[in-house]
């Protein structure tokens, strides 16, 4: 289940807030979609010299965040490949995985698909080689309404996307990959824990309102429910743009530990993850193996929709 074998060996990975849905803290235009991308690629490239071999980039990093721009900035990920009129995005990150020589999970961008003619909000990850290895839809669309707070209808435009998607990334284990909202759903995170992930990674933008309410509390949540490291990478706060993010990139460990926790500013925060810590926490806390399956049934067994 776990390969605490091979994730042992990973050395750092690293978060940043940066390319941001709406940044406009420097004298970039984040509503243009070619700066978010250079923006990227040189925050990338950054964390990759410092030693990162495992990159997460932040939601809707290329484009600001809003239903209103969802279409706009929507790009076509078919025929797979696509083309680079199709999806600059793609091929931006493709190319800075493989220049960085890193896995990179591209954060979110805007997809339009012509085979179903629907919008999605929908992260990619791309291997050191540049090659596409995940493709993950958000599952759970961001529709609140808290009165005199905040009210977000992501379904007015975007359709959900349909699975749990773990990728296994070679010599060091299995990733749940995962967007924003999805955080919410420990159903969903906890298949990903059991199916074998060592870590659960969310591009997610809070805002003003649920940011200090429960970013942290989440991802310390998902982290103690399954013993496993759990990563949120945010944009940077722009209070020039129609969304307000929350910021504050963390990692959580498994004893549900905050290890790192950027404020709302743009910036990389680097993270060691050791395998053996989560076989030291289990061991510790052995909750992995004192489930009642003969009391409730294991939700990762069964009728799960996942893909690896
Ligand atoms: O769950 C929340 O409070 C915020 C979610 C969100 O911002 C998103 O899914 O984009």
């Amino acid at each position: 289940m776990y390969r605490g074998d091979l994730i042992s060996r990973i050395t750092a990975t690293s978060m940043f807030a940066a390319g941001s849905r709406d940044l406009n803290l420097t004298s970039f235009n984040s509503a243009d979609k070619a700066t978010n991308l250079q923006r990227a690629r040189t925050k990338v490239l950054e964390a990759s010299k410092a030693g990162a071999k495992l990159i997460v980039l932040p939601e809707c990093f290329n484009s600001p965040y809003g239903t209103q721009f969802f279409p706009k900035y929507a790009e076509k990920l078919l025929p797979s490949p696509p083309s680079s009129d199709d999806s600059p995005s793609f091929h931006a990150l493709s190319a800075v995985a493989k220049e960085a020589n890193a896995f990179l999970i591209g954060g979110s961008i805007p997809e339009y698909s012509p085979e179903t003619e629907k919008y999605y909000n929908t992260s990619l990850t791309f291997s050191p080689s540049g090659a596409l290895i995940a493709t993950h839809r958000k599952t759970h669309l961001f529709d609140i309404d808290i009165p005199g707070k905040i009210k977000f209808k992501e379904s007015d435009v975007l359709s959900p996307g349909n699975k749990v998607t773990i990728v296994d990334i070679p010599e060091y284990g299995k990733v749940g990959i995962a967007i924003c909202y999805d955080v919410r759903f420990p159903e969903l995170a906890m298949i990903a824990a059991r199916k074998g992930c060592f870590a659960l990674i969310y591009p997610g933008a809070f805002n003003m309102t649920t940011g200090p309410l429960h970013w942290s509390l989440q991802a310390r949540a998902r982290a103690m429910d399954n013993q496993v490291y759990v990563a949120l990478c945010s944009p940077a706060r722009d209070m020039e743009a129609t969304y307000h993010a929350w910021g504050h990139s963390l990692v959580a460990d498994p004893n549900a530990e905050v290890l790192a926790e950027m404020d709302e500013k743009e910036g990389i925060a680097y993270v060691e993850l050791n395998g053996e810590k989560i076989d030291d926490i289990r061991r510790g806390i052995p909750i992995y193996s004192q489930r009642r399956f003969d009391v409730y049934p294991d939700i990762s067994e069964g009728k799960v929709k996942y893909e690896e």
